[in-house]
């Protein structure tokens, strides 16, 4: 799993190489004149201690003294160049894996969405991708910065005092291991944190999504409660972590000290006996200093990679998520001219993940192009899942949905669904223009298509009271409409992209019945008749149908025209007359 973490992180990076390539080259020059620099002071201080022997003159120490600036500002400079080249990676990085992340959503199926939730989705593809950025700018700069800063400063400081260099250095691994020894507690403090973000997220999205619904039944003091409870448990995750962070990071610099206080102590006994010069040990002071840093960052590195870990898993387990409907290699084209609108199903069945029952049971049904047909039943009976079967929103075993006989499994995804508009029960709007809400299937449809569909919903003339009419916006950033009002947007939005099929599934409940029969009346009249698969409670409606489906526990129990079913002795005839006895009471 470690490898294939690293494997993943190289290639995040991959695209970006050449980046990569030039932020490490100047890194290596950063550390060369970092090693240059007091080896110059060391032959500095050496000629310093010969000049005031010899009262010669200061020209040569002028000379360094130049010398170190130029190469100090030319360090600072490439260290500066170096900073941004690599942190930009890890941003690009970051951008790579917004895109990836959304592109990827887009292709899973609604099933996918009530499994995981917005706010958990929108963790991963923000602070999840976050800690990755750090992550890579963070462990490329330091990896290479360690690797560079010992590989060329080590043998140096060997050459000058290998004793005093061993000594002075022994505390360093040491440090490493402390670390090491607080990496894992880290790592399951990161995850703790992360997930109690998400609980946060959720609640807020949903109590904003449910505001209404608080404020209906007084529940504003439960949800603070609510939030209350779960903003504990991140600030107490939150601690948790940082204590372990404020213990470590001290200790870490504490023994960075120790490592200075013994090159002071063994340092001042090699100069008393000659085996190392004035130069030579500030040289190697310098150097032990400028070990610190690269050794605290790799052990922050290592911190920093657990978090990014995490992380990493948590983004790939969205990136590996299968769609589990897509296309087949071999997917037949069903060019929209061509369709007829013929629908069939041949012992479809259907169980949600988890259920214990069947919610469609061996349904077998045929629509002939054209036809107008009802599918009524009480709730929960199944209609909505069939509806959803039709455009492949559910995986469905193939064999059992036909399109003009074509098994739907086996067509393209992006022909069966331009072939199908489907209304769901849910009608939502999107927070632009009413006018790009209808046209959200054909987004370059012009006004009089937009304002035909509008006036085939009978939403028009309600259109042109609005106050900038079909520019007006909607939704959650414009005006509010009424729940009728809003059915009728995105059944003009179902209507706009003129598929030979649509399914109305609920779609016109709060639109009164007659208004109802009057849409579905316009939807079965003129020459290119739909085929229209409606979805019902509303009987007086469902009866104006060329045929009704009568569903009960997830099968068809009756089917024919009302004047059939009326007289039959059966669920249609209770239906019908319930309602019939709930609009005399009305
Ligand atoms: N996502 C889901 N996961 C699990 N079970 C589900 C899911 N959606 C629906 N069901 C179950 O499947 C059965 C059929 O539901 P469906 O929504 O198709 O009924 P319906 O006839 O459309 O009901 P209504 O008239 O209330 O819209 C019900 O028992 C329902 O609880």
């Amino acid at each position: 799993m470690a490898q294939s973490r690293l494997q993943k992180l190289a290639a995040y990076l991959r695209p970006h190489w050449q980046q990569v390539a030039q932020g490490i080259l100047a890194l290596f020059i950063v550390n060369a004149l970092g090693v240059y620099i007091p080896i110059e002071i060391r032959n500095t201080v050496n000629d310093l201690q010969e000049i005031l022997k010899s009262h010669l003159g200061f020209d040569r120490i002028l000379q360094a003294v130049v010398l170190l600036l130029v190469l100090a500002t030319v360090m600072w400079g490439i260290r500066v160049g170096s900073r941004l080249l690599i942190f930009g990676v890890g941003r690009q990085v970051e951008f790579d894996l917004k895109q990836k992340i959304f592109q990827h959503l887009l292709k899973l199926e609604p099933a996918y969405f009530a499994k995981n939730t917005a706010g958990d989705l929108i963790n991963r593809a923000t602070s999840d991708v976050d800690n990755i950025r750090r992550l890579l700018g963070f462990a490329v700069l330091s990896l290479a910065n360690t690797l560079f800063a010992y590989g060329l400063t080590l043998p140096i400081m060997l050459w000058i005092n290998w004793k005093l260099s061993i000594a002075a250095l022994a505390v360093y691994p040491f440090m490493l291991l402390i670390v090491q020894l607080f990496s894992d507690k880290l790592r399951t403090q990161q995850l703790a944190v992360q997930e109690e973000l998400s609980n946060l997220s959720d609640l807020i999205q949903e109590d904003m999504s449910g505001i209404s619904l608080i404020k209906i039944y007084a529940q504003e003091e439960n949800e603070r409660r609510a939030f209350s409870q779960l903003n504990e448990r991140l600030l107490q995750a939150n601690l948790q972590l940082a204590k372990t962070r404020t213990t470590l990071f001290p200790l870490v610099e504490g023994m960075a000290y120790i490592s200075l206080l013994v090159l002071l102590w063994l340092g001042v006994g090699a100069i008393a006996q000659g085996s190392i010069t004035i130069g030579g040990f500030l040289a190697l002071i310098i150097y032990v200093e400028r070990l610190v840093f690269p050794t605290a960052l790799l052990g922050f590195t290592i911190t920093t990679y657990q978090r990014g870990e995490v992380s990493i898993d948590r983004v790939e387990s969205i990136l590996t998520a299968e769609p589990k409907i897509n296309d087949e290699a071999d997917a037949i084209s069903l060019p929209l001219a061509q369709v007829k609108g013929k629908l069939e199903a041949r012992g479809l069945s259907y169980t949600y993940p988890g259920a214990k029952t069947r919610a469609l049971n061996n349904i077998s049904l045929k629509i002939e192009p054209g036809e107008t047909v009802a599918i009524v039943g009480p709730i929960g009976s199944g209609k909505s899942t069939l509806a959803n079967a039709l455009p492949r929103l559910l995986n469905i075993a193939e064999g059992s949905l036909f399109l003009d006989g074509y098994d739907i499994t086996e067509l393209k995804l992006a022909d069966l669904r331009s072939a199908i508009a489907y209304v769901p029960q849910e009608s939502f709007l999107f927070s632009t223009t009413i006018k790009n809400n209808i046209r959200y299937g054909d987004p370059v449809a012009e006004q009089p298509i937009v304002e035909h569909s509008a006036k085939q919903a009978q939403i028009h003339q309600e259109i042109l009271y609005f106050p900038q009419q079909y520019e007006t916006i909607v939704g959650e950033r414009g005006i509010t409409l009424s729940g009728g009002q809003r059915q009728r947007s995105a059944l003009s939005r179902g209507l706009l992209v003129d598929a030979p099929v649509l399914i109305l599934d609920d779609a016109l409940s709060s639109v009164d019945n007659q208004t109802a029969t009057a849409i579905l009346s316009n939807l079965s009249t003129g020459t290119e008749r739909k085929t229209v698969v409606f979805i019902s409670h509303q009987m007086s409606a469902a009866a104006s149908c060329d045929r009704i489906f009568v569903m009960d526990k997830g099968e068809i129990v009756q089917s024919g025209t009302h004047a059939e079913l009326v007289q039959q002795k059966g669920l249609y005839q209770s239906l019908w007359n319930q309602q019939k006895l709930e609009e005399l009471l009305r």
